[in-house]
């Protein structure tokens, strides 16, 4: 789905991505990585938000900043999500339904998928931040793309909506769907994950089929020195 080689992205004297070669495979990838270490850069260069420095990327087949069509079966949810906040939930999902090529029945179907059906007819500036967390969930979901991405999917939300989501994702995966997420909050995944890939410090740490990883990336989660609850 994914294959990027030698990837690199600045910004300015910031080398977010410093050489990224990696191949994402359909199934569910797991992005892990410490805050700030180029997760979602590597994310939105891979959609063909920003343009690489260096280096290419391939995103079903095709460079995705010179054919922009190929997000068309393609979700997003970003994280924090940005959303015009004048316009009602409804009026966005159906803009972005429209992008896609999706039929305006399906933003009751997504709404529904993270409930938020009730509120799609207000202003998106009333939404309390976990439905304006669900809201970018269902942008994601909406018209049933074959690749969804997001963006801490689990991030500002309460325990049982913790549940409820993974269990929206491993519904949608038995279903075929592939998924890229990039989470802190890597636990609720771990039996659902196909693929893991590290990034920190804009470099691929770690990267493999996830239950061979997972060993790995549990020591890396906990705090130095402390196993089994008492320090090492
Ligand atoms: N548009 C941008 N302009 C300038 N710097 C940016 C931009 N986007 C990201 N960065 C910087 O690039 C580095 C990598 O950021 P990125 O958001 O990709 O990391 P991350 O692993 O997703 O972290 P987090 O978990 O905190 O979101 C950081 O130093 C960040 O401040």
């Amino acid at each position: 789905m994914i294959e990027a080689r030698d990837l690199h992205k600045h910004f300015g004297p910031i080398k977010a991505l410093q050489g990224v070669t990696v191949e994402i495979l359909e199934g569910l990838t797991l992005i892990l990585g410490p805050n700030g270490g180029g997760k979602s850069t590597f994310m939105k260069v891979s959609l063909g938000l920003y343009k690489p420095t260096k280096g290419t990327v391939k995103l079903l087949g095709k460079n995705p900043w010179k054919h922009p069509d190929v997000r068309k079966g393609i979700g997003v949810a970003f994280d924090p999500g940005r959303f015009p906040k004048l316009t009602t939930g409804r009026e966005w999902l159906e803009f972005i339904a429209r992008a896609r090529g999706a039929d305006r029945s399906d933003v009751e179907k997504a709404a529904r998928l993270f409930g938020i059906e009730d509120a799609l007819d207000r202003r998106i500036e009333g939404y309390s931040s976990g439905m304006l967390k669900r809201l970018s969930l269902a942008q994601a979901f909406v018209g049933g793309p074959d690749v969804i991405f997001l963006d801490e999917p689990l991030a500002n939300v309460d325990f049982e909506s913790v549940a409820e989501i993974v269990r929206v994702i491993c519904k949608w995966k038995g279903k075929g769907r592939s998924f890229v997420i990039i989470s802190h909050i890597w636990e609720p995944f771990e039996g659902l994950a196909d693929y893991g890939v590290v990034i920190s410090g804009g470099k691929v740490y770690l990267k493999g089929e996830f239950r061979e990883i997972a060993d790995d990336v549990a020591e890396m989660f906990r705090p130095l020195g402390i196993k089994n609850g008492s320090p090492g």
